[in-house]
């Protein structure tokens, strides 16, 4: 009941109305239950990256109003806007928010549905930490949590709109993500298994925000279903990063060669440079960016069980290449219904993930030969020998599982039509779904056919 408003915050953030900590006992819309796979994090003798940050909290604010280019102009910032700029000392406060209700609880606080009191379209999630309730090692997971928010800046992660400190209590205002998470939305699929078309776009979106994380220097360390949110327009956004650390990472135009290709510009009869032909024999270079942090290194064993690669169960100390194998394991679970090295007891699990190889027992319909390919070449045991441990994303775009994917466009594809994923109709255009051709395709083809038959007629006209 989205406009039962649950007990609203207080009209001064000083004298703060704690009474919304009871709101526990409303149901949450999430699927998150006993069940569910809880992340861990247990130190070796490395203090990781995360200790640079300081463990005072401040009760004072925090200027809470960050840019977001590629949000700038959109409506829900617009509403922040027009709240700030009422607010006489032009930041966002508690209560300039109404609750609406409880939609879960994690490790470290509690999450909201919240709205702007001056404005009902909006959706918001406000999460909520009660820093008394915290360890000090769980404070700085908040502390490395804002420090991570308040420098993102990509539509399938989240934007902070608000971080605000108040009394003991640190609250981030962010996207709602309407459709809950992947691991709740997968268990609505018959036989837990999404269709292979429908893991390609998860896993394609949930590539490019790794790619982005992994470009300034964040490891994400806490990859797995229930941590990639479904935004009501059906694409994904990425939350939790609490067990994200930060490493450096130089950018690098990298020239790949591509052999026995020649490209050879033919001219078509409008004298426009048209189509290319490929000669066997030679070679070409070409530019590729990489921004891939490949000396991150810690010792600290967070993460989520099933999920942990190799490096982290042993404790050697690891990088980035734990995100691809994350990354393998997730397309694994979309496509089985359940992770690939599970077994009766977590320490099996954990043994099987250092021990056993990856398998498949099953045919390879359409797609999947492709797609357990791929699996295997991201996890690969070594991270010296895993496929994008060494130039990112890149080289995993490139794979024929992710073949005729627009990367550019990748926001612009239709999410895919599965059950229990409710897709609000959004203004933006579509460029088709993920495993098809692109529409936008297809109408340029008969753009250019009718623009080339009016030219011919214009020609035979003129004689
Ligand atoms: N922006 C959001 N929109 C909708 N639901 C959200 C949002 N953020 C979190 N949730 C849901 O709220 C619940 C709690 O999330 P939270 O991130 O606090 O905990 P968590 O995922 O268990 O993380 P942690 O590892 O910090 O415990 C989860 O069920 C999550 O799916």
């Amino acid at each position: 009941m989205e406009d039962d408003h649950c007990n609203s915050l207080s009209h001064q953030d000083s004298d703060l109305d704690l009474s919304f900590t009871s709101s526990t006992s409303i149901a949450t819309t999430s699927a998150r239950s006993s069940l569910t796979r809880s992340s861990l994090c247990l130190s070796f003798n490395d203090s990781t990256r995360i200790s640079s940050v300081s463990t005072t909290t401040s009760s004072t604010q925090i200027p809470n109003i960050n840019p977001r280019p590629h949000r700038n102009s959109d409506s829900d910032w617009s509403a922040v806007r027009a709240a700030t700029n009422l607010s006489s000392d032009g930041r966002l406060h508690l209560h300039h928010l109404k609750l609406v209700r409880h939609v879960g609880s994690g490790n470290l606080g509690r999450v909201f549905l919240c709205r702007l009191r001056d404005s009902d379209h909006a959706n918001f999630a406000l999460k909520v930490v009660d820093n008394n309730l915290l360890t000090s090692k769980k404070l700085l997971q908040v502390q490395t949590e804002a420090r991570i928010l308040s420098s993102l800046d990509h539509p399938f992660l989240p934007t902070l709109y608000a971080h605000m400190e108040a009394s003991h209590y640190t609250c981030f205002l962010i996207d709602y993500c309407s459709n809950g998470d992947l691991h709740s939305l997968m268990k609505k699929q018959p036989n837990y298994r999404f269709p292979i078309d429908s893991v390609r776009f998860f896993a394609a979106e949930v590539l490019v925000a790794i790619e982005y994380l992994h470009s300034i220097g964040i490891v994400y360390r806490d990859l797995k279903p229930e941590n990639v949110l479904i935004r009501s327009d059906g694409h994904i956004m990425l939350s939790d990063f609490d067990l994200c650390f930060s490493a450096d990472v130089v950018p690098k135009l990298d020239n790949r060669i591509i052999r026995n290709v020649t490209r050879k510009t033919h001219r078509n009869r409008f004298g426009l440079s048209g189509r290319y032909s490929r000669r066997r024999g030679e070679t070409e270079r070409m530019p590729e960016f990489v921004a891939e942090p490949t000396t991150a290194f810690s010792r600290a064993c967070v993460g989520t069980h099933e999920y942990l690669a190799p490096e982290l169960i042993t404790g050697d100390g690891h990088g980035n290449g734990v995100d691809w194998w994350a990354f393998g394991v997730l397309i694994y679970e979309l496509l089985y219904g359940t992770t690939p090295f599970r077994g009766s007891s977590k320490e099996s699990t954990l043994r099987n993930i250092t021990s056993e190889t990856v398998r498949f027992d099953d045919e390879n319909t359409r797609g999947m030969a492709e797609a357990k390919d791929l699996i295997e070449k991201l996890l690969v045991k070594d991270p010296l020998g895993r496929l994008g441990c060494a130039r990112g994303a890149t080289d995993i775009k490139r794979h024929p599982f992710f073949a005729g994917i627009k990367w550019p466009l990748i926001r612009m594809y239709r999410p895919p039509e599965v059950r229990g994923l409710t897709v609000k109709k959004s203004s933006k255009a579509h460029v088709g779904h993920v495993g098809g051709w692109p529409l936008y395709q297809k109408k340029r083809r008969s753009l250019l056919k009718g623009l080339s038959c009016i030219l011919l007629k214009y020609k035979g006209a003129k004689r």
